[in-house]
């Protein structure tokens, strides 16, 4: 079975499609993220036949944990099958709800990521809160404390702090506090938003089970999300990670889009798999 290592705006997967593999495949999603350690990528994403969508979209993490939504991941799955010659509107099903992707005219791949979930209950937390800003925050090492995030699900649970400077925030010292905060009963993603202006915005994701990433489009849209609903920003923006540029928005019904640069690094043979 082929596999094939690309990324999403540095964001790094290896894209599995499991619906031409005739059978099921003799190993588990799990024994393929194990095989697969041995390359380095922040999720797995495998596609596997779906009764009511062009296909079922899995995903782990790098740390072996299957999870509800990645959004350069959905991006660049759907984009190799846009390559490969697939019609330029795709659905797909997965754990973390319904999502479709368009071919842009610039060949590009927006995937609609579904609504943004707002409810405490569906970020989750553990306790009834206020989403817009938490009554949680977390104690700098060099002194000083990050405040108020809000938090949002986009079939994953985020975390966002708006911060002043990003260049010299602890991200990987802070980062594992935070995912693993009781508050958080699976886990949150932690993003670090420096607002330019109400559509531009500097940010870094501290990953659940994958850590400081180059890129994380659900963290990206749920900085959008959560940083619109504190009177920050607009509906849209562009969102500089370390990795590259993600724009996006949030429509009026709710759902939140996503598109930005991929690449096809290079196919792998999965022998067997
Ligand atoms: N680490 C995330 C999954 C991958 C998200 C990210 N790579 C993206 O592009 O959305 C989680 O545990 O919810």
């Amino acid at each position: 079975m082929t596999a094939y290592a690309m990324n999403g705006a540095g964001n790094a997967f290896i894209v599995i499609d499991r619906r031409l593999a005739a059978g099921p495949s003799a190993y588990s999603e799990q024994d393929i993220a194990a095989m697969l350690a041995v390359h380095a990528f922040d999720q797995l994403i495998v596609l596997d036949p779906s009764d009511d969508a062009d296909a079922d979209l899995r995903v782990w993490n790098s740390d072996g944990g299957e999870v509800g939504a990645c959004g350069n991941g959905t991006r660049a799955a759907a984009w190799l099958l846009f390559e490969d010659g697939a019609k330029p509107h795709l659905r797909f099903t997965s754990a973390g709800g319904l999502m479709s992707a368009q071919r842009l005219a610039s060949g590009a791949a927006e995937v609609d990521l579904g609504p943004a979930r707002l409810d405490w209950r569906q970020i989750p937390l553990s306790l009834p809160m206020d989403t817009v800003r938490l009554d949680f925050g977390v104690n700098l090492p060099g002194g000083g404390r990050l405040e108020g995030p809000g938090a949002v699900s986009m079939g994953n649970p985020h975390v966002v702090f708006a911060v002043e400077d990003l260049v010299r925030l602890p991200i990987t010292e802070i980062g594992p506090d935070i995912e693993h905060d009781p508050l958080f009963p699976e886990r949150v993603n932690s993003g670090f938003a420096q607002v330019r202006d109400r559509d531009d915005i500097r940010l870094k994701v501290f990953e659940r089970g994958a850590g400081l990433t180059l890129a994380c489009g659900t963290g990206a849209c749920a900085a959008l999300v959560a940083l619109h609903r504190q009177g920050l920003v607009d509906r849209e923006a562009l969102i500089e990670a370390d990795g590259g540029k993600l724009p996006v928005r949030w429509d009026s019904e709710g759902h939140v889009h996503l598109s930005g640069p991929v690449v096809l690094e290079r196919e792998l043979d999965l022998r067997g798999v």
